[in-house]
């Protein structure tokens, strides 16, 4: 992973799938390129291949299904993210908890198939004991900003700067912030109260020109960072 962090979770809006999904990716890919910034696209499991043959951006699995290979019907476990050319995945988003007692499992198959994880938490309570789970980065997103615009850098501040103390304990594990994520600015506050990068959906993926909205987020990271 390269820092600043941008992870935009494609969820499942009208958007996510089908040709407009690798439209969308393709323009990310250029902004991507044009500014040398990482960008991690998060997109439903029956794109992850259509996706990763599109373009050239690390694309994660939204979840996968804490199952061992066998008679699951239904199940997405990792290994199939991986054989399908996901990179990585999340893990334990609030739309798709899965329960703590298996996520310790989980991340150590998803490690050792040599995939990335970025494991999400809705408190900053839970970002030192699940950092030493060795997940690649935490995303810390309360639940209750998500999908309202309202981000969390601007109306819980203090949840990142908590986060950001407890990371610290948990050594070698990055920390990004999401949740109602909407301007520039709310990206540049994020990076400045300690966060190594942001996760976002609706602001990119419900805009109009949403690659005018990436540009605008990697811009304002970069420059938190010093980096532009
Ligand atoms: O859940 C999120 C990213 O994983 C955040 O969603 P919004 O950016 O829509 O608030």
């Amino acid at each position: 992973m390269r820092l600043p962090i941008i992870l935009i979770n494609y969820k499942v809006y009208d958007n996510s799938f089908g040709n407009k999904a690798i439209e969308l990716a393709k323009k990310i890919e250029k902004i991507s390129r044009e500014y040398s910034v990482e960008i991690i696209l998060a997109v439903p499991a029956t794109m992850i291949y259509r996706i990763s043959q599109e373009v050239n951006l690390p694309i994660y699995a939204q979840h996968v299904d804490p199952v061992p290979l066998g008679a699951h019907t239904g199940a997405i476990p990792p290994e199939l993210v991986k054989d399908a050319g996901a990179k990585g995945t999340l893990i334990n988003h609030s739309e798709k908890r899965i329960r703590a007692d298996e996520i310790d499992d989980i991340l150590k198959r998803i490690r050792n198939l040599g995939l990335e994880s970025v494991l999400c938490v809705d408190r900053y309570e839970l970002v030192f004991p699940f950092g030493l789970l060795k997940p690649n980065a935490i995303l810390i997103e309360p639940p209750e900003l998500i999908g309202t615009g309202i981000s969390v850098s601007k109306a819980k501040p203090e949840v990142i700067t908590k986060a950001v103390d407890e990371i610290k304990k948990a050594k070698g594990v990055y920390l990004i912030a999401g949740a109602g994520i909407s301007t520039g600015e709310d990206v540049f506050k994020a990076i400045e109260l300690g966060a190594q990068g942001i996760g976002v959906a609706s602001a990119v993926m419900k805009a109009k020109e949403p690659e005018k909205v990436v540009e605008d987020f990697v811009i304002n990271a970069l420059k938190a960072m010093g980096k532009f």
